[in-house]
């Protein structure tokens, strides 16, 4: 069973995808605790908040409801709903405290692509096809460490920014764990001014890319 906070058809607003029509799956649960998370209502498994799926499928605002659901049955909503997106992106919460491996070839059976957004905190169970993006949780509350097999494995990485002090942690992971990622994105983060010119000084420095959350910008989901 895995615990879902919302289910929504959108257009993924960062990174590489951005611009695709999308399914988002937003599983319950994170105990990574960053400050700035802009999802905290996926943080407790509150057993007061759990309800049924219809409550958590497009959401009119964010809330802490959230619902247990089979891969099965997942697919089976996708269907039903008729969604026309065939990219389905799995994120949270901290979607890799689940094992996604039986929902993704699933959905890949389904005739669905398959990208997870994770902290690189916990071990990453996806099948190979699968999208990895991981943006590196580093000295956050909750004192979980990015692991070396999560950097090893994404596709990209996309790193929130607001101050030097991000960028330079960013970097000394690359040492840390040795490994040079191919695609690495600078996020600002919330939208701030000075985030926003910090990655657009540092993605020019480095030849790395700005992802700017452009859902937010342009009020969607
Ligand atoms: C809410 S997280 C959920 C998935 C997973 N726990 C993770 O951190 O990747 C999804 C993405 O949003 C980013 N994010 C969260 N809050 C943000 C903020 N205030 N500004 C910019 N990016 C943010 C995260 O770094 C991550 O890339
Ligand atoms: N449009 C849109 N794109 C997104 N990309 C990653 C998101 C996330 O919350 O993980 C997200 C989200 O919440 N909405
Ligand atoms: S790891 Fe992701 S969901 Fe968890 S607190 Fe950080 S940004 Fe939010
Ligand atoms: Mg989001």
């Amino acid at each position: 069973m895995y615990k879902i906070n919302e289910v929504f058809e959108t257009i993924q607003g960062e990174a590489s995808f951005t611009g695709v029509p999308s399914i988002f799956l937003r599983l319950q649960g994170c105990p990574v605790g960053c400050s700035w998370c802009d999802t905290k209502q996926t943080w407790d498994l509150n057993t007061e908040y759990l309800v049924s799926l219809d409550k958590t499928v497009e959401k009119k605002a964010d809330s802490e409801l959230w619902t247990e659901a089979t891969s099965e049955q997942i697919v089976t909503l996708f269907q039903d709903k008729e969604y026309l997106a065939k990219h389905v992106v799995i994120t949270g919460g901290e979607p890799c405290m689940y094992d996604l491996v039986p929902l993704c070839e699933l959905l890949h059976e389904a005739g669905f692509s398959t990208q997870i957004e994770t902290s690189g905190t916990f071990e990453i169970k996806v099948p190979k096809e699968t999208w990895v993006t991981v943006s590196p949780k580093i000295n956050m509350r909750g004192g979980y460490k990015v692991l070396t097999s999560a950097m090893k494995r994404a596709d990209e990485i996309k790193h929130p920014v607001a101050m030097q002090k991000h960028v330079d942690e960013l970097e000394a992971l690359f040492t840390e764990t040795g490994v040079t990622p191919k695609l690495v994105y600078l996020q600002p983060i919330s939208q701030k001014a000075k985030a926003t010119k910090l990655a657009i000084d540092t993605c020019m420095k480095k030849n790395w890319r700005l992802s700017v959350q452009v859902h937010k910008y342009i009020g969607i989901n």
